[in-house]
């Protein structure tokens, strides 16, 4: 496990003293100060506002049910987790682009003048733009992501992944700006804000080359960190939680997406409409299908709209609201997994057995739905949660070769009434408001009969469903050896995400003492697996008003305790606040 605030390196990392020509790449846990640029070398600094960036956390996830089955267009149950995905973007004064992954041990510089020219150089980025707010053509984006980003076609480990992604969206977001720029009548070389547009420093000779030009004008050189608080590889969607921050950063930086306006917790944090948040999930599953392969889009729809959910390829997803008092269980195998390749052990069981394995992702269906039955119980208006509205589609960029059709949301109607429930502490419609017809110790005793059912019945259903991916081929010896501790317990854990290893959730029962607890986690330490008690179900994507702890932690690290730098830290000298476009 990849341990939160590791490696603390500021907001904006500083340059190196490379040449003006050369990227310099590190991977490296720090940073060196450097003055290059200046604190006053950018026009962009008069952006400045108080809070000093942009700030953007996604939630990690949990498949509850139906993982792999919803690769073939089955359903999935699948919740948010509150173990979140932050990331801090500023527009950089000194024309190099920044993307530092310090738990990933990833930092990256790039120069701008080498992406503007290589636009340049691609007419296809001019004419092969979608006119509606669909994600960017992988085809033609990735090989110049490739390039650019200096990823080799065979590099598959994780970083060199989200580095791709990464410059896929970058890319992306600056074909798109200057798409909608051009159609808008605004490509006369001002920036959207107003402002002056950026002098490099001084140096303006690739501002003369007429072709960069109104490129130039249209990109924010960013600075992007980006700190996880979910351990990576294990399950449970920091790779869509990474693409949704890092498309929600760059799209609201180039004004593509309007600022937030609905509030999504009591910190003052908002999130998006429901027709942006579409557009960041569509934007962030087809990064994701980088660093997972094309599957369903089901991890990167999670992280965006959080909750908990039953999804449908093809149907409006649903919000389920009869979890409240569930409590829940996760437990690291500490075997890294990769969901690409889980994905493809399926896809080879079902070309050798398709009869078997069909029939296997219509037990996990009928789980699924069973699941959706018991969560998606009336509460005390009388009904589930009314949809309506988010009307996106997936693009063929996800589809698998099933070409089976769309995830698609569909929003909450009511939203402020799901929102209303995340203020109040993450969580949705109760059974205990179910049962408020039902006076005192009467309705206590009979919602505790109540939950103790629903575990039960979940728990066997949890039983059921891990055995199905056992048999799809997906399991793991320490999956095992974890399911077979819990089972002592009366506990029937099953792996969440790809599996292979990764991690294992179970339901508790509603009054598992804490001693109980307690002992499970001694027992699982004893075999060095770690185990949370996340809350699930919290709020999506979301903006910051402020620095977040994460940043503010890694600061302090960074800091040291007495800091032998002279200089101010260099997040302070070399970066720009990133704009908050206003509509
Ligand atoms: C294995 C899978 O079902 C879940 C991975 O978290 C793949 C997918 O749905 O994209």
């Amino acid at each position: 496990m990849v341990a939160p605030g590791r490696n603390g390196v500021e907001d904006s990392p500083s340059a190196s003293s490379s040449s003006s020509h050369m990227v310099t790449n590190h991977v490296s846990s720090s940073l060196a100060a450097s003055t290059a640029g200046g604190p006053t070398s950018s026009p962009l600094r008069s952006l400045s506002s108080a809070s000093g960036g942009l700030y953007v956390s996604a939630p990690g996830k949990i498949i509850l049910f139906g993982e792999h089955a919803v690769v073939y267009g089955r359903t999935a149950i699948a919740g948010s987790i509150d173990l979140r995905t932050y990331v801090s973007l500023f527009t950089s004064a000194d024309g190099r682009i920044y993307l530092s992954l310090p738990d990933l041990c990833v930092e990256k510089t790039w120069m701008l003048k080498d992406l503007l020219k290589t636009i340049a150089l691609n007419p296809d980025l001019s004419t092969d733009v979608p006119n509606d707010d669909s994600p960017p053509s992988l085809e033609l984006i990735v090989p110049i992501a490739r390039k650019l980003s200096g990823s080799s076609e065979d590099s598959s480990g994780v970083q060199h992944l989200a580095i791709l992604a990464f410059w896929y969206l970058l890319i992306g977001v600056v074909q798109r700006k200057r798409f909608r720029d051009q159609q808008n009548g605004d490509g006369d070389g001002t920036t959207t804000d107003g402002s002056d547009p950026p002098t490099n420093n001084g140096n303006t000779s690739q501002l003369e080359d007429p072709i960069t030009k109104s490129v130039f004008w249209d990109l924010l050189a960013v600075k992007v960190t980006v700190r996880f608080k979910l351990p990576p590889c294990v399950g449970l969607g920091s790779s869509g939680a990474f693409c949704v921050c890092i498309t929600t950063a760059l799209l609201q930086t180039a004004g593509l997406i309007p600022p937030p306006s609905i509030p999504a917790d009591e910190e003052g944090s908002l999130t998006w409409d429901d027709a942006h948040l579409d557009m960041i999930r569509k934007w962030s599953a087809a990064a994701e299908s980088l660093i997972h392969g094309r599957a369903s889009g089901l991890d990167a729809a999670v992280c965006t709209y959080g909750g908990v959910a039953s999804y449908k390829p093809g149907r409006p997803i649903e919000n389920l609201r009869n979890i409240p008092n569930l409590k829940v269980i996760l437990v690291n195998s500490k075997v890294e997994r990769n969901t690409t390749r889980m994905v493809q052990t399926v896809k080879e069981r079902m070309k050798r057995s398709p009869f078997i394995v069909e029939n296997i992702l219509n037990t996990i269906d009928s789980i699924s739905q069973e699941v959706a039955s018991i969560l998606q119980k009336a509460d005390e208006n009388g009904g589930v949660v009314e949809n309506g509205g988010r009307s996106a589609t997936l693009t063929p960029a996800f589809m698998t070769e099933m070409d089976h059709t769309n995830l698609q949301p569909v929003s909450v109607g009511g939203r402020s009434s799901s929102l209303s429930s995340y203020v109040a502490g993450g969580k949705r419609g109760s059974t205990a408001s179910a049962l408020s017809g039902i006076s005192g110790g009467d309705a206590r005793s009979s919602e505790r009969n109540e939950f103790n059912e629903t575990f039960a019945h979940l728990n066997d259903l949890c039983r059921m469903n891990n055995s199905m991916l056992v048999a799809l081929g997906v399991g793991h010896p320490k999956v095992d050896q974890i399911c077979t501790l819990l089972a002592r317990y009366g506990i029937h854990p099953k792996m969440t995400g790809a599996g292979g290893g990764g991690s294992v959730f179970a339901f508790l029962k509603p009054d598992t003492p804490s001693t109980i607890i307690g002992m499970i986690k001694d027992e699982l330490a004893k075999l060095e697996y770690d185990m949370w008690q996340p809350q699930l179900g919290g709020p999506g994507v979301m903006l910051h008003p402020n620095k977040p702890e994460v940043f503010i932690a890694a600061d302090r690290i960074h800091a040291g305790p007495v800091s032998s730098r002279s200089t101010t830290p260099a997040g302070s000298h070399q970066s720009t606040p990133a704009v908050r476009h206003k509509k």
